[in-house]
């Protein structure tokens, strides 16, 4: 199943930077491994925003809520998902 995610990333600016740093870090690792596993196929950033746009393809809504909330960075977003249905204009 495939899932468009909003994630606008609201890091408190009295944190740690170090703390910041070493979980900006772990994120990018997080997702990378998640991108090359083909579950992640999408990230974009939102120009001008600290945002992304990503597309998810999961197996389904549990699978994905698990994935988001083990972002390092899940407690500092707000994420907004949208499940994406087959469009019947699509061509095969
Ligand atoms: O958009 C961001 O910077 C937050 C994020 C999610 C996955 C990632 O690598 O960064």
């Amino acid at each position: 199943m495939l899932y468009h995610v909003r994630m606008d990333v609201r890091i408190p600016p009295d944190l740690d930077p170090a703390v910041r740093d070493a979980l900006i870090a772990r994120e990018k690792e997080y997702s990378q491994q998640l991108q090359r596993s083909g579950k992640w196929p999408h990230i974009w950033r939102i120009a001008g925003e600290y945002a992304n746009y990503s597309v998810l393809d999961v197996a389904d809504h549990d699978e994905l809520h698990q994935i988001l909330s083990n972002l390092p960075l899940f407690p500092y977003m707000d994420i907004q998902v949208t499940a994406l249905a087959r469009h019947p204009s699509k061509v095969d």
